[in-house]
């Protein structure tokens, strides 16, 4: 295979294999930097030779093939991109507006950042969201190196009630507020708790987490406040609890429902007197620790049942989160599902993408478990794959499940077919339109009319 011209986004290539799929790896030498793999796609096939679209796994290759671009760029007096006579005096082509200043060792990032919305407009009507979505956080994370708006890098959403958490964790974050965060378990309301750290003024100090219902009753108080010497049978020596380690710091309190009520009086009191009583001892301590408690339990019917202290409510309560259920979050699921994809193929050195149907897959499932069930699916999948591609059946996922954002996970929920005719009826039998309103592809929507044997009379 040879190269006779080349560019950044494309190159027109010979001896290229006719049996290509729709996209392959190429793997040119860059003189001087050796061997480099980028991705292509064949866009067209002439005489004299296949004229390719490249895409970059990373941006080394791509600086090194500016490099190399850059060293056997032609000295011309006009714009290479359109022509025009080149008197650029602010690096930026007159006419076409591109940047210019090949030798700024910026050039890559400015002109990606310039030119990638006008390229993305002339190709939007051929692709989906999802793809549209894969190109935003490919050029953003690995390209430009911009990070989504959410705290930390680990933190991945850009749903808009993911967005709204983002926001609220950047306004309460640089303040002294305790933060109650309440969503479903797994929706992440500990990676928000450390992200609330993170951004706090804190940051420096430790953050402690401990989980209210993982230790029993008996040993938590002495857990959470610390004990003396003596203080009980075993405690052959003082230990700090909780509190004390998380001095200067956060201290993370999940799943406070569960706080047992003597321990319920013992948190109010701390956050009014911010003192920490050890068992056994006369003495308290002034501890100086941020609160931040999360639940998944419905802390309203356990105040209405007397289970939980309306005083302490209110006293945790002064800013509250809620995580939004992953299946509330639209396209972060895939967004989710790539994201944990790329870390275990980044620690296991091995490259895996998923299947069409295993997308498809992930966006119709309900996800009761959330995050959490997504990332153990992704990481099923991850080690069940025969191959490079991840299959629904590897995640153990049913291909063509709808779920309907409001209806998901609801009790109430009546069976599949009355589900699926009801949308069918809500979209005047309009398979494309029924088959949007369930996140699912038209395909599946015919499966789904076939498996429950829905009549097709009023089917366009
Ligand atoms: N938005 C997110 N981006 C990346 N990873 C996430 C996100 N949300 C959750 N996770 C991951 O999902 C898993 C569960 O999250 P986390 O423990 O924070 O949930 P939780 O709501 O505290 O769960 P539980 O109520 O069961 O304690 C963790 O591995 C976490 O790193």
């Amino acid at each position: 295979m040879t190269i006779s011209e080349l560019s950044l986004s494309g190159a027109l290539v010979n001896g290229l294999s006719t049996q290509l799929g729709e996209l392959f790896a190429i793997r040119p030498t860059i003189p001087g930097r050796g061997k480099v793999e980028l991705l292509a796609r064949l866009v067209r096939q002439a005489e004299n030779g296949a004229a390719i679209r490249l895409f970059y796994s990373d941006q080394d290759t791509m600086q090194a093939l500016w490099e190399h671009i850059k060293g056997n760029l032609l000295q011309t007096d006009t714009c290479p991109y359109c022509d025009h006579p080149d008197d650029s005096r602010d690096g930026s082509c007159d006419k076409c507006n591109l940047y210019l200043n090949f030798s700024n060792k910026n050039y890559l990032e400015r002109h990606i950042e310039n030119t990638f919305a006008q390229r993305l407009n002339i190709r939007l009507s051929r692709l989906n969201l999802e793809h549209i979505q894969k190109i935003i956080h490919f050029v953003d994370s690995k390209l430009l190196k911009i990070q989504h708006r959410s705290p930390d890098k680990e933190f991945v959403g850009t749903s808009p009630c993911m967005l709204s958490v983002f926001s609220m964790i950047r306004k309460v974050a640089p303040t002294e507020m305790s933060v109650l965060l309440l969503g479903e378990s797994g929706t992440g309301k500990e990676v928000t708790a450390r992200s609330l750290h993170n951004l706090s003024t804190r940051r420096e100090g430790p953050f402690v987490a401990v989980n209210c219902a993982a230790i029993p009753e008996t040993l938590l108080e002495a857990e959470l406040f610390g004990y003396e010497k003596g203080a009980f049978t075993g405690a052959y020596a003082s230990r700090k609890g909780k509190f004390e380690s998380a001095d200067g710091g956060t201290l993370f309190l999940d799943e406070i429902g569960d706080l047992p009520a003597p321990l319920q009086a013992k948190l109010l009191r701390f956050l009014e007197d911010r003192l920490v009583q050890p068992v056994g001892s006369a003495l308290s301590r002034k501890i100086d620790v941020r609160i931040v408690a999360a639940t998944n339990c419905d802390l309203q019917g356990a105040m209405a049942q007397g289970r939980f202290r309306t005083d302490l409510f209110y006293r945790l309560n002064s800013f509250t989160i809620k995580l939004p259920p992953l299946r509330e979050r639209g396209e972060d699921r895939v967004r989710l599902a790539r994201y944990f994809l790329e870390k275990f193929s980044h620690s296991e050195n091995k490259f895996l993408d998923f299947s069409d149907e295993a997308l498809e897959a992930i966006g119709a499932h309900s996800w009761p478990g959330n995050v959490r069930e997504l990332e153990n699916k992704v990481r099923r999948g991850f080690l069940m794959a025969q191959g490079r591609v991840i299959d629904p059946e590897c995640m153990e996922l049913e291909l063509g499940r709808p779920v309907a954002p409001a209806e998901a996970g609801s009790a109430s929920r009546g069976s599949q077919k009355e589900y699926v005719v009801r949308v069918l009826e809500q979209n005047d039998y309009v398979i494309a339109k029924a088959a949007r309103q369930l996140n699912i592809s038209r395909p599946s929507m015919y499966a789904l009319i076939k498996k429950h044997g829905i009549s097709r009379d009023n089917v366009k």
